[in-house]
Order: structure tokens, then C-alpha cells, then sequence
């Protein structure tokens, strides 16, 4: 789903006037009337006390058309006007001006902290105050009007954007409303997926209000979301005359004394994912551990017998090599790190210490081949790319970084972000029950199996952060937050794999 910038959704707002050859006021009414539709399907005429606070911006005009709607429809409301402007918008003027002629329900003006009303947790909150045309902080009585909404305890549907949030910066000492869901226009706001704004965000709905089709089409956009109907179209087929060298040999090189298990997880993971063949090169005590925990997978070994890996020499042609996992970071591993990379040329995917010695040794980076995939978690992308100020900026470093270096940067968080030539796939698969240890390790086996699998590098890895997450959501129907581990994950990839067709097959 594409994610549409500030200015492309103003833009879409104007195509839309165009070609339907109407007035803007229409669109508020439409995108207000859907949106009560939207509540009056879930309250069905429920007598509960809605209160509705409005901006005196387009946002606010949303919220009068929704609660003209209400009123009409027989609901309890009292609307209010946040008074955090003397202008008002045209189209507010309009909704107010209908809303004045059909009922004699009028708004109150809130212009302080004294006409804060009182708030039950029973009531239900319709946050109307700004939408996307915030631009700076809040005045600070209207953050403490956010703030008594906050503490009320009562069920918040924000329209379009929590109010108080900024979709394209991260306000300073920002304060914002946190509803318990967000109703959004047409398209969901990449805001909602970055660590600094998401945490406001419990969980949201796009409401499709009709924008115009053609431009919605053939717009660029930056970013987009990754769920299921995207990875589905990435997914390749298995011919039935195939074989296990048809689906391509990973090498994983990872592990040292004490971190087999993520050569383990990782070696499984490619090998799930659907990777023909599978090598883990490690150190020679990992030899009998990794043939026991994994039978399926072969092992080739460093010729010396320490605990961290020396020399990382094969006589194999793998077709595609994942590196880093439980490497340590031993100065003798930096250097066989060093050396593999300066006569390497397999497609690579580096993760964990492999990324922390690229930051240690900069020069190393220029030995990476194009297109190689980086799988940093926060810290390890600070290490590499250097700190940000904000979500947005670092989304802007990571671009420069990707660019300079011709690198697939996988960004890991909450919602994983793919970098890479410009355009961010954020990902909509995952959950809280993944932070666990080996999480990562199980992500870079899947992303080299997939390569192993002739998906290029970019789909690899956007198809895999997709795969990875959807395993987790599956798993944890049986094992809770808590209880899930990162070989769980690999246990649950084959799901993942059939939950692609699963609406499809259900249906026949
Ligand atoms: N296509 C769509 O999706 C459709 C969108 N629609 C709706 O329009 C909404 C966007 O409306 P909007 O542009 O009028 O902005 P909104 O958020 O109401 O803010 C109002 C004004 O406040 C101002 N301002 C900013 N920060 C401030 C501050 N801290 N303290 C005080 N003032 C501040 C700033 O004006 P400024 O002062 O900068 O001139 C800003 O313009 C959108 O979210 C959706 O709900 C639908 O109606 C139709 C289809
Ligand atoms: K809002």
C-alpha cells in the first residue's frame, strides 16, 4: 500500500476536485460522512455520550461534519470548538455554517484550560483538533487539553492523525493526544511506523474516502507498506521438474564458542525459508554441535581449533553467503573478515558482528559487492551510520548510507524498514513477542535462503522481513508474547509460506 507524503495527499485532494468537478467543502463532507458511517456500523444507535473536539483548521471541519451526522442520526453529542486560532479554514466555516442551519445543537468554544469539560470514562472522544497541517507545537493549554483527554480513560478515535502529532518531523517536546484507534484518510502515515510517533499509536484503520484514482495510481511515493497482498505478488512459484540445486546453496558463516546457536538458528532458517542447500562454515568446535542440532545442514571448518573463527577459507561456490551472526568480535575474526571480503565475490547479507566490524573498519565497506543486504538493529545502525536526531533523520542517513554504498540497508524494529535507492518498504508484519534473543539470526537465514532462491537481493529482503514477522504472528497464537522464541519462528515459516494463499484456498 503506498504511503503518501503531506503534500501528495494535498495534491491528491486537489486531482480528486478536479476531476470530479467539485467544490473541496464536498470532499470534507464525504470524508466526514464516511467517517461517521464508520462509527454509527459500530455504535448502532448506542446511547453513549460523544464529544467531540474539533480545531479550527479542515481537521475541525471533519469533526463538525461527523458530528452533524451524528446529531441528525438521534446521538447524544456536545462539539468544541479548540480555539487555538482566531483564523478559521473555509471548509470549516462551511461544516460550522451547515451544522448552525440543521440544528440547534451548536458548538462550545474551548479558549482555555477553564472550559476543559469533564470527561467520563464511559464517554467516547472524537479527536478532531489538528490533522496533517500541524506544523509546529501546540499552544501549551492545548497540550494540556491532550493531556486531560489522555487521562480521562475514555475511548479516543482520532480522525486522520492524532492531534498533536506532526507526520513529516518530529516536533519538539511533542505532546500527543493517544487515541485508542486512528481513523486515517486513504492512505496510512509513515509517521505511524517509526519508533518516536508509533508508540503514540495503539492501532489504526485507513478509511477510504474516494480520492481520486488516477493520481492515487500513478503516484511515486517514497514509502510503502508491506503486508500480505505485496509479499504475495513477490512470491515464486516451484516448478515441479526442480531439484534441491535449483533452489540454490547458502553458505552461513556465523557462530564461536558459546553463540553456536545462532550459526543454528541461522543455517535453519535459510533452510525453512527454502534455500536447496545449506553450509555452515564455523569454527572447528562448532563442528559436532551444529551436526547434531542440525542434520539437514553441512558444515565446513576453520582449519585452526580457537574459540572465534581465524581464517575463512572454503573450497565451495555457494550462491549466496549470510555472515555475522555470533561471530564475536575477536581481532583475529577482523582480520579473516578482512581477508574473505577482499577475494569474496558472492552475493553477501551481513548481520550482527559482521556489522560492527564494517563500523570498526570503515575501509571494509568499499569491499562490500553491490547490492549487498545489511541487517542492523538500532545500535548496530548507529555504529554504522552515525546518531540522529530524530526518526526522520535517520531515515535520511540510512538513505545517504545505502546510496553511497549501493547496499540494501534492512532497518529492524517494531516495523522494519527496507532502504534502498530512495524508497522505504515498511513492514506491517511482527510483534512484541519477537524481541527475544536469535530473532535476528533467524531474519538473516531467511534473507540468504531466499537469495539461495534467485529472489534478488531488494525482494529477498522485503519478502523476508514480511515472511519473518508473519511467522512470529502465527507463532504466537500458541505460545503468548512471552513464551515465544526465535527457533519458533523458524518452526512457524512453512505457515507463514501457506498463509500467502490461505484466503484463496479457504474460499474454494
Ligand atoms: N485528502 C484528505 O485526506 C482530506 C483531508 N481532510 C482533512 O483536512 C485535514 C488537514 O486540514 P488542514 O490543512 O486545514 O490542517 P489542520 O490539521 O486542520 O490544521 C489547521 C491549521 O492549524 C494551523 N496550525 C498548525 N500547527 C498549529 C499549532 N501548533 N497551533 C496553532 N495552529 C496551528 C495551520 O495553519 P497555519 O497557522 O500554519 O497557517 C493548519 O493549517 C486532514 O488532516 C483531514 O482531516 C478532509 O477534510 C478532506 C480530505
Ligand atoms: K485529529
Amino acid at each position: 500500500m503506498k504511503i503518501l507524503s503531506k503534500e501528495q495527499i494535498y495534491a491528491a485532494d486537489k486531482a480528486t476536485e478536479q476531476a470530479e468537478h467539485i467544490p473541496s467543502f464536498n470532499l470534507m463532507e464525504r470524508a466526514g460522512g464516511y467517517a461517521y458511517h464508520y462509527l454509527h456500523q459500530r455504535l448502532q444507535n448506542q446511547p453513549v455520550n460523544i464529544k467531540i473536539f474539533c480545531g479550527t483548521g479542515n481537521n475541525g471541519g471533519d469533526g463538525l461534519v461527523i458530528a452533524r451526522n451524528l446529531i441528525e442520526n438521534g446521538y447524544s453529542v456536545v462539539t468544541y470548538i479548540v480555539n487555538y486560532s482566531e483564523s478559521r479554514s473555509t471548509d470549516f466555516l462551511n461544516a460550522l455554517s451547515v451544522l448552525k442551519n440543521s440544528t440547534k445543537n451548536w458548538p462550545q468554544l474551548i479558549k482555555s484550560e477553564n472550559d476543559f469539560p469533564e470527561i467520563q470514562p464511559e464517554d467516547l472522544i472524537v479527536d478532531c483538533i489538528f490533522g496533517i497541517g500541524l506544523n509546529r507545537p501546540a499552544d501549551s493549554w492545548v497540550q494540556k487539553l491532550f493531556n486531560h483527554i489522555n487521562e480521562s480513560r475514555a475511548y479516543v478515535l482520532a480522525i486522520d492523525v492524532p492531534s498533536g502529532m506532526a507526520i513529516d518531523q518530529l516536533l519538539k517536546d511533542e505532546v500527543v493526544l493517544k487515541p485508542t484507534v486512528v481513523l486515517t484518510f486513504q492512505t496510512p502515515k509513515l509517521v505511524f511506523f517509526l519508533p518516536q510517533g508509533g508508540k503514540h499509536i495503539n492501532s489504526w484503520e485507513v478509511l477510504d474516502i474516494g480520492l481520486d484514482r488516477n493520481y492515487l495510481n500513478s503516484v511515486e511515493t517514497k514509502a510503502q507498506l508491506i503486508g500480505k497482498a505485496e509479499a504475495k505478488q513477490m512470491y515464486k512459484p516451484r516448478s515441479k521438474f526442480s531439484h534441491k540445486g535449483t533452489y540454490g546453496h547458502s553458505l552461513i558463516i556465523a557462530g564461536s564458542y558459546g553463540k553456536m546457536g545462532a550459526a543454528i538458528l541461522s543455517g535453519k532458517a535459510a533452510l525453512s525459508s527454502g534455500s536447496g542447500l545449506v553450509t555452515a562454515y564455523t569454527t572447528r568446535q562448532g563442528m559436532p554441535i551444529m551436526q547434531s542440532a542440525a542434520p539437514e545442514i553441512m558444515v565446513v571448518t576453520d582449519r585452526h581449533n580457537g574459540d572465534f573463527l581465524e581464517e575463512i577459507k572454503f573450497d565451495l561456490q555457494p550462491d549466496v553467503i549470510g555472515i555475522g551472526p555470533g561471530l564475536g568480535m575477536a581481532k583475529t575474526t577482523q582480520d579473516a573478515l578482512k581477508n574473505f571480503l577482499k577475494q569474496n565475490e558472492s552475493q553477501l547479507v551481513l548481520d550482527a558482528d559482521a556489522l560492527n566490524m564494517l563500523s570498526e573498519n570503515n575501509d571494509l565497506l568499499e569491499l562490500l559487492p553491490q547490492f549487498s543486504v545489511l541487517t542492523p538493529h538500532p545500535k548496530e545502525l548507529e555504529r554504522l551510520i552515525g546518531s540522529w536526531s530524530d526518526d526522520f533523520e535517520k531515515l535520511k542517513k540510512a538513505e545517504a548510507f545505502s546510496d553511497k554504498y549501493k547496499c540494501i540497508l534492512v532497518l529492524k524494529d517494531a516495523h522494519t524498514i527496507v532502504v534502498f535507492e530512495g524508497k522505504y518498504y515498511v513492514n506491517n508484519t511482527g510483534n512484541p513477542g519477537m524481541a527475544t534473543g536469535g530473532s535476528g539470526d533467524v531474519l538473516t537465514g531467511i534473507i540468504t535462503g531466499l537469495i539461495a532462491q534467485q529472489y534478488d537481493p531488494l525482494s529477498a529482503s522485503i519478502f523476508g522481513v514480511y515472511l519473518h514477522g508473519r511467522a512470529g504472528d502465527i507463532a504466537i497464537n500458541h505460545t503468548g508474547y512471552e513464551g515465544l522464541t526465535a527457533g519458533m519462528i523458524v518452526e512457524f515459516l512453512g505457515q507463514a509460506y501457506l498463509d500467502l494463499f490461505a484466503q484463496e484456498s479457504e474460499k474454494k
